[in-house]
């Protein structure tokens, strides 16, 4: 499919909840990728995580700050070599605190310290959840880059909707916080027939950096 012509909208799509398009050029959409390489190659690497029920997770995550294991954060890679986890860049965080100052309008104090970095190919998606480990009240910045998605979110009080059903291409910027922090959200399904800037993802390739703020010490 062609590349829409018509200018998407920012759009705030609940409280708290704002899509900015084509937030990120192209030069820096091509920069996090090849950060994102850099960091899935990194000591045991990017892994599909294990939940709880044993069941494998379809996306690869690669943490950085705090590793992420499902439901908890750790300063270790313990489902994996059990080595520290790579340190979160300042200029991550920099990237970070002027998406939230974009998307809200207003001047932030915004100190991410946790990225999860996703790959997703194929059929991966992400079921419905909630970012709810962290410990601060802070926005979640979400950053999409290669294939598109369908990036779905709904009220923090109902894992089966209602929902906003949203494309995220890529360069796009969502962040969710407010009344929306805790809203449970996920990806639905890649929607591999659309058109994607040369960003250096692979065909079908989409990665998603979210940015959190901890709240741990
Ligand atoms: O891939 C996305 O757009 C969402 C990722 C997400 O919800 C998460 O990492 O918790
Ligand atoms: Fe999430």
């Amino acid at each position: 499919m062609a590349l829409e012509l018509i200018p998407r909208q920012r759009r705030t799509l609940a409280p708290g909840v704002v899509h900015v398009p084509d937030w990120l050029s192209v030069d820096v959409q091509r920069h996090l990728v090849g950060a994102a390489r850099g960091w899935a190659r990194e000591g045991p690497g990017a892994r599909h995580a294990t939940l709880p029920g044993g069941a494998r997770m379809s996306v690869e995550t690669v943490c950085l700050g705090w590793h992420w294991i499902p439901y908890r954060y750790s300063r270790t890679r313990d489902d994996q070599d059990g080595s520290p986890v790579a340190a979160f860049p300042r200029w991550l965080a920099d990237l970070g605190a002027a998406a939230v100052a974009d998307a809200y309008g207003v001047p932030v104090d915004y100190r991410p310290d946790v990225a999860l970095v996703n790959t997703y190919r194929g059929d991966a998606r992400l079921g419905m959840h909630q970012d709810r480990e962290e410990r601060a009240p802070d926005p979640v910045v979400s950053l999409s880059l290669g294939t598109a998605c369908v990036f779905r979110i709904g009220s923090p009080h109902h894992r089966r909707g209602p929902w906003h059903d949203v494309e995220l291409l890529s360069g796009d910027l969502v962040v969710f916080g407010g009344e929306h922090r805790l809203a449970y959200h996920g990806v639905p399904r890649l929607l591999p027939g659309l058109d994607v800037p040369d960003v250096g993802t692979a065909p079908g390739e989409r990665i998603n950096i979210t940015l959190r703020v901890s709240g741990l010490a």
